[in-house]
Formats: structure tokens, C-alpha cells, sequence
């Protein structure tokens, strides 16, 4: 999951950029970026590190401009190495820069068709660079000197019918605007919002609403899926729908684990999707636990403190904060290796012997992926003298790759692959374990906007949405990013040499 940002203003917009960025952190940990257009030129800075880190004060001074974009990354492509980090720059035409959240699943087509027909290089080994010269190609083939808004959003028809995938996406082109746009089915989440300044309108595109509200923007609305939207230089506003065939079908691992809570996702609270998802799972564990004694339910901090808080409630029995989380340490499954994630859930959660001596605990996240939090947090409980260690999951056995921009690329490293409860709960160390189940979850979102019929929920029942995956294509994505190829290929990645990138040191 990345992040991405972007600002059409009045006024220099780095310091809005940067803002809206810190509250995206959440989504991305590896690298950050932002461009801004100043006399016609790009200024950019981008590198890997957290959004504190890659920002000094002689970068910010640097990225004049009222009109920029920003972005936030967790890798799903390519590697790790900074000259991947995104905002991406092409040339030709105009001058355009981008920044992508999601994962094209056409991607060794595209670069072909590039180097072949469009007779464009790309010089590294991200989809999004391929996705930022499919759009610089389409915007070549216009006949007029400047581009119209109608143009643009021809341009962006033609992109959805070549690119396949997830790309909630934000670009500059120069001399024009901005424009954003979301990919036919609506996967990854994008939204905009505008605020009056008494020098006039200015408008801010984000992934999540948190970062429109940091930045003191007003929320107008969702970007629809297939839709785009072209914010002109002097602020003037266009927007089409640009696929034949949109349709929702919203990620909903967003709402279990990678968006913040006090965002809402086309037109869906998350924490009231949370929340629904206590109430469903702490219905189940009633009825289909009815013998089992529970002391106290205790949550595996951060993202599934409002679900436990509600299973409590549920059943009502108590709820306490069993674990302290260090709150220097950032979120464990979006870190790039397994054995850093596997070292950080020690450095990142404690437990509070108290809470657990001589009782029977249920520990609840929101979900297991590869099982490397539950099985450490189990230990760690029963180390903490607890009797019996109960373990319910707010999502469903999570079994299939993820290839629309979450980092799980290979089915072998998913606890859950290929095996039944028993086994897992066994594995995970855990006396008993319960998930949630499919329905309930979608339930539990989609009650904040009945409207959205259907959910990319392919993490748990591998139907995939852009119905183009197959057993040929999740071999080869398994065989190039398993943990194994990854610390590989990331660590030639230093080797790839940075083309635009002003601000290294
Ligand atoms: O089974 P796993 O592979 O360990 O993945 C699942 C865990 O990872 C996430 O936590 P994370 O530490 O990333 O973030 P959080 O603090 O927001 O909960 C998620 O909330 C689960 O706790
Ligand atoms: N998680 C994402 O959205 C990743 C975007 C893009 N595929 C990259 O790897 O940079
Ligand atoms: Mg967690």
C-alpha cells in the first residue's frame, strides 16, 4: 500500500504536501517523495526513509511551487532502491510526474509493448514508472498544442484499456495542472477535497480523507472508480468518467488493517466498519463458544484496539491493554523483510504480566497473515503466566496472493495457505482460534454504504477482481518476490543508478 497526495494551490504547497504525507505514514514506510512545479520546471525529493526523515529543511526550501504531489511507499514491485521511490518523471510531452498507489498485474506486457511499439524506455523495474509512460504516451497522441481537459480524459480512457490492476494515481503535467484517477474497479482509495483562501479555490487529492483533514481541507468527495479528475493550473475543476465498465469493487483489507480509522473510504467509515466487525465476531465466538471461560479479552495493539474493544463489549467481559506498544516502532507487516518483522514485534509490544497471570485470555487482532505477530504474542502471554490463550482474527483465513498493491506475493509464505483451523491454531500456538467469516466482514463494511455490492476480497477467497490471474501468473510472481528473490533483488538494487533525483545528498 502506498500513499499519495496532491495539491493544486494559491500559495507554496510543500508544507501542505509534507503534512498530508506524516498522516499517510500509515501506509507506506519505505521511501517518500514530492515534486512541485516551480517556473515551469519539477523540483523533487525523493528517497527511502520515513516522510521526517527524507525532508530536511534545505529540501522543503527547495520544493517552491503552488502546484505539487507526494508520495508514500511500501514496495509491492521492483525493488526497494530509492531511484524507485516515487514521484516518477517523464519528458515528453510537456513534462509529467507521478505518483501510484496499487500494483499493475499487466505489467511484463506493458514494459514490452513500451520499449517495442511506444518506443519509450524505462529505466527501472516499477509498474508505476510503466503506468506514468502509458500515460505520457496517450497525452503524445493528442493533436493539439495544448491539452484540453476532453484530452486528457481520452488519454486516461486509453490507459484504462491498455493497464490492468490497481492505480489510485495523482500527476502534474506542466504548463496544464493535476489530474487523478482511479482504476475501473475502484481498488485502492482516492479522494479530494478543496478549501477557500482569500487568494481563491485550492484543491487537495489523498488517498485517505485523515490527510485532507491534517491539511485543513474540506472533503468534497470520493474519486469514483474509472473517473478522472483534472484540476487546471488556475484552479479551475473537470471531471469524467473515463472507463466503459466501472464498477466498485473496493479493497477490504483497507478497511481491516491499512487505512486509519478516523478515514472514511467511499462513503464507508473504517472505524465503524471496525467496529461492526467486534460486533459480528464477538456474536460468533458467543454462539460457537458457549463452554468457553474467558477472564478477559486483550488486543494485539494498534489496528485491532476498536474491534476488541467491541467483542468485549459483546460479551461482556472485560477489556484491558494487555500489551504496550512502543510507539517508535512502526507497523510490523509493511516492513520490507521477514526477519525484520519477525525482530520488531518483540521491540514493539510488551506484555503487562498482570493481565495475564492465571487467566484465560482472548487475544484478538484484526488479522493473521504470515502469523508472525499471533505465534510471538502467544508466547510472549503464556511467558506471562497466562492459563489459556484464546486467539480470534477480525478477518477471514487469509489464503491468496494479494497482487493489487499489498505486499503478500507468495501463497507458501501465508499461515493460513493450505491449511484448516486446527492446524493453524496449532501452529500459531493458540488453545483455540476462531475468524471471522467472509459474509461478516463484508456485512460489517458494506453497512456504512449499501450501494457497494462487492468487495476485492481476494486475499481470503482468491477470486480476483481484473479477472486475469492465473495458477501461471501467481507462480511467477511467487518465483520473482518470495522473501527469498526479494532480499536478492533488493540488494542489486543499489547497483540501478538515480536519473532524476535533485535532492540526493
Ligand atoms: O500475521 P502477520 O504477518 O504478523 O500480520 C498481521 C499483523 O500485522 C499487522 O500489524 P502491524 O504491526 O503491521 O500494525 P498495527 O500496529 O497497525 O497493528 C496486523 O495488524 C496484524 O497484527
Ligand atoms: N503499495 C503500492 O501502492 C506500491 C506502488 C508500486 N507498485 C510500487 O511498488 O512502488
Ligand atoms: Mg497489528
Amino acid at each position: 500500500m502506498c500513499g499519495i497526495v496532491g495539491i493544486v494551490g494559491k500559495t507554496p504547497v510543500s508544507q501542505y504536501l509534507y503534512d498530508g504525507l506524516t498522516v499517510l505514514q500509515h501506509r507506506g514506510q519505505d521511501a517518500a517523495g514530492i515534486v512541485t512545479i516551480h517556473d515551469n520546471t519539477f523540483r523533487l525529493r525523493k528517497a527511502n526513509g520515513l516522510v521526517k526523515d527524507v525532508f530536511h529543511t534545505r529540501h522543503m526550501l527547495r520544493l517552491q511551487g503552488n502546484i505539487g504531489i507526494g508520495h508514500i511507499r511500501y514496495p509491492t514491485a521492483g525493488t526497494s532502491s530509492s531511484s524507485e521511490a516515487q514521484p516518477f518523471y517523464a519528458n515528453s510531452p510537456f513534462g509529467i510526474s507521478l505518483a501510484h498507489n496499487g500494483n499493475l498485474t499487466n505489467a511484463d506486457e506493458l514494459k514490452q509493448w513500451l520499449q517495442t511499439e511506444a518506443r519509450r524506455h524505462v529505466n527501472t523495474t516499477s509498474d508505476s514508472e510503466l503506468l506514468l509512460n502509458i500515460l505520457g504516451h496517450e497525452l503524445q497522441q493528442t493533436e493539439n498544442l495544448a491539452l484540453t481537459p476532453d484530452d486528457i480524459f481520452t488519454a486516461i480512457g486509453n490507459v484504462h484499456k491498455r493497464v490492468r490492476g490497481a492505480y489510485a494515481t495523482v500527476a502534474l503535467i506542466i504548463g496544464h495542472g493535476m489530474v487523478a484517477f482511479r482504476d475501473p474497479n475502484g481498488i485502492r482509495p482516492l479522494v479530494f477535497g478543496k478549501r477557500e483562501t482569500e487568494h481563491g479555490v485550492e484543491y487537495m487529492v489523498a488517498s485517505e480523507s485523515v490527510a485532507l483533514d491534517a491539511c485543513s481541507f474540506e472533503f468534497v468527495r470520493d474519486i469514483a472508480p474509472g473517473e478522472a479528475i483534472f484540476f487546471s493550473e488556475n484552479g479551475q475543476i473537470h471531471s469524467h468518467q473515463c472507463a466503459e465498465n466501472p464498477v466498485y469493487n473496493p479493497c477490504i483489507f483497507e478497511f481491516v488493517y491499512f487505512a486509519r480509522p478516523d478515514s472514511t473510504i467511499d462513503k464507508m467509515s473504517v472505524y465503524a466498519s471496525r467496529v461492526e466487525m467486534g460486533t459480528k465476531l464477538g456474536k460468533k465466538i458467543a454462539s460457537e463458544w458457549e463452554d468457553v471461560d474467558i477472564d478477559v479479552v486483550i488486543p494485539i495493539p494498534e489496528t485491532s484496539c476498536d474491534i476488541a474493544l467491541q467483542i468485549a463489549h459483546e460479551l461482556d467481559i472485560p477489556y484491558r491493554q494487555g500489551f504496550v506498544k512502543n510507539r517508535y516502532i512502526g507497523r510490523t507487516f509493511i516492513m520490507p523483510g521477514q526477519a525484520q518483522r519477525k525482530k520488531s514485534v518483540r521491540q514493539k509490544l510488551n506484555a503487562i504480566s498482570a493481565e495475564f497471570k492465571g487467566k484465560n485470555v482472548l487475544l484478538v487482532d484484526d488479522s493473521i497473515v504470515r502469523g508472525t505477530t499471533s505465534e510471538q504474542i502467544i508466547e510472549m502471554a503464556r511467558a506471562s503466566g497466562a492459563k489459556k490463550v484464546y486467539f480470534a482474527s477480525a478477518a477471514p483465513e487469509v489464503r491468496f496472493p494479494n497482487v493489487y498493491g499489498i505486499d503478500m506475493p507468495s501463497a507458501n509464505e501465508l499461515v493460513a495457505h493450505g491449511r484448516e483451523l486446527d492446524d493453524i491454531c496449532s501452529l500459531i500456538g493458540a488453545d483455540k482460534l476462531i475468524y471471522q467469516s467472509i459474509d461478516d466482514l463484508v456485512t460489517a463494511v458494506s453497512l456504512g454504504n449499501p450501494e457497494i455490492k462487492s468487495f476485492d476480497t481476494s486475499v481470503f477467497d482468491g477470486n480476483y477482481v481484473t479477472n486475469d490471474i492465473d495458477q501461471t501468473y501467481l507462480e511467477r510472481l511467487d518465483a520473482l518476490r518470495n522473501n527469498t528473490s526479494k532480499e536478492k533483488s533488493d540488494k542489486n538494487a543499489d547497483s540501478i543508478i538515480d536519473m532524476h533525483n535533485e535532492g540526493a545528498e
